[in-house]
């Protein structure tokens, strides 16, 4: 049968969903964080689903490039991305946000992000309309499921007394007691064996302290701490005497590729990075410094899931591992990475993934964990439906945010319930 694939309408629902008070170096999640919903309607009525970041700045430059779509075909996403976006280069230029855990913040970044979404909504379309997985439209899969690891966070038992908020049933984690306790529940609601601890919240010694005890609790796991940053080359380096009989690798320990490739000399522990290698700019200077072994990917950045395998392919030849990073996201971006890390064949760390601390989601079935596996969908498109009516609820609960949830600043969650916070000069530590 002929398909009709030009676009005929473009929906984007900006939401606010629930996110668990989870420490980081620039402060803490707040109680909802803005996600944007892309749903791209083909003139036969095929669908297609994408997600990325729902900060002002992200839906300022979705709206108008919706409002291009239509009469274009979901099959031409090389057009897609030769399109002209007009990025306001304020919303770049010293923007305090979420951001500066993700490396810099750029024009084209902050295009690529928004894309992103339109790429996977166009490519879930294209298959929807075929019959077939986006990953046989990326070229196959080469494995059946995909490994995430545990994401362990620091964390408070719940938000500031009196702020609204949705209650979690993880509890505190705030010593290596509690973090083992977190990651204890980890394994046994998802079959995790890889566990990521987010650092640069407490004291280096506090945090090798942590590590240790999660080494202890579950011996031969693959185990990774990442401070987004927090630590002097020198830190980093103790760090990494310390821990280096358990590491898989050190993620992100100090700012900068000049200061990652001091690191990297001094140490025999891989360091990972989503943020000194968040473009393909900025790649060369890493790569021949030595100043990373491994590239954590985000489709949502790095411009796609075409975008994500071309990044793996300069990786492979480059002899660098590639892995998967992950913020706040549910499960139409999880589908998303996990059919394009099904095509990697250069994969070999387990992905990060936020979802298990999502309590809510847009679709009529959440995807599952086994054994800290995702399955891979053989179902068209991205496998995923929509929950129409949680999508709604989630859009009610942004159109009567009076704001302060719309932009995600961990800094500013933090002033809550220490007034004095600041986001911190970096290296704290
Ligand atoms: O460096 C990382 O892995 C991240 O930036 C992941 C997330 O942003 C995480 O740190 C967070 O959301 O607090
Ligand atoms: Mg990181």
């Amino acid at each position: 049968m002929t398909r009709d694939l030009t676009i005929a309408e473009v929906r984007l629902t900006p939401i606010l969903v629930a996110d668990a008070p989870l420490l980081n170096t620039q402060g803490v999640h707040q109680p909802y964080t803005p996600r944007l919903i892309v749903e791209v309607v083909t003139a036969d009525g095929i669908t297609g689903f994408g997600e990325t970041y729902g900060d002002t700045k992200y839906l300022e430059l979705a709206r108008p490039l919706a409002e291009r779509l239509p009469g274009r075909s979901v099959m031409d996403v090389n057009g897609l991305f030769s399109l002209d976006l007009a990025v306001d280069e304020d919303r770049i230029r010293g923007a305090v946000d979420a951001g500066g855990l993700r490396g810099v913040q750029s024009a084209d970044k902050l295009r690529l992000s928004v894309l992103s979404a339109f790429e996977v909504a166009c490519l879930d379309a294209q298959g929807r309309a075929l019959g077939l997985p986006v990953h046989a439209l990326l070229g196959g899969r080469v494995r059946d499921v995909v490994e995430y690891s545990a994401y362990l966070f620091y964390k408070w038992a719940g938000h500031p007394e009196g702020v609204p908020a949705e209650p979690d049933d993880w509890g505190a984690a705030l010593d290596p007691a509690g973090v083992v306790a977190q990651a204890r529940q980890f394994k046994e609601r998802y079959g995790f064996t890889s566990f990521k601890l987010k650092g640069g919240v407490f004291p280096p010694e506090e945090e090798i302290a942590a590590v240790r005890a999660l080494a202890e609790a579950f011996p031969g796991h693959p185990l990774r701490l990442d401070p987004n940053g927090a630590w002097s080359v020198e830190t980093s380096l103790k760090v990494a005497k310390e821990l280096g009989d358990v590491l898989e690798y050190l993620e992100d320990p100090t700012l900068g590729t000049p200061a990652m490739a001091e690191v990297s000399a001094g140490t025999d522990v891989p360091l990972a990075t989503n943020m000194c290698v968040t473009t393909f700019g900025e790649i060369k200077e890493a790569f021949t410094e030595d100043a990373v072994q491994v590239v954590l990917s985000d489709h949502h950045y790095w411009g796609g899931l075409r975008n994500t395998r071309h990044l793996a392919a300069i990786c492979d030849v480059f002899g660098v591992g590639v892995s998967m990073h992950s913020n706040t996201h549910l499960g139409i971006s999880l589908a998303a990475m996990t059919q394009v890390a099904s095509t990697v064949p250069n994969l070999h760390h387990a992905c990060d993934s936020h979802y298990p601390w999502q309590s809510e989601d847009v679709l009529t079935e959440r995807l599952a964990f086994t054994d800290g596996r995702v399955a891979v969908s053989d179902a068209p498109g991205l496998g995923v439906e929509l929950d129409r009516d949680e999508l709604a609820r989630l859009h009610r609960r942004w159109a009567e945010d009076d704001g302060t949830m719309r932009e995600r600043d961990d800094a500013a969650a933090m002033r809550v319930a220490e007034p004095e916070w600041r986001t911190p000069v970096m290296p704290r530590w």
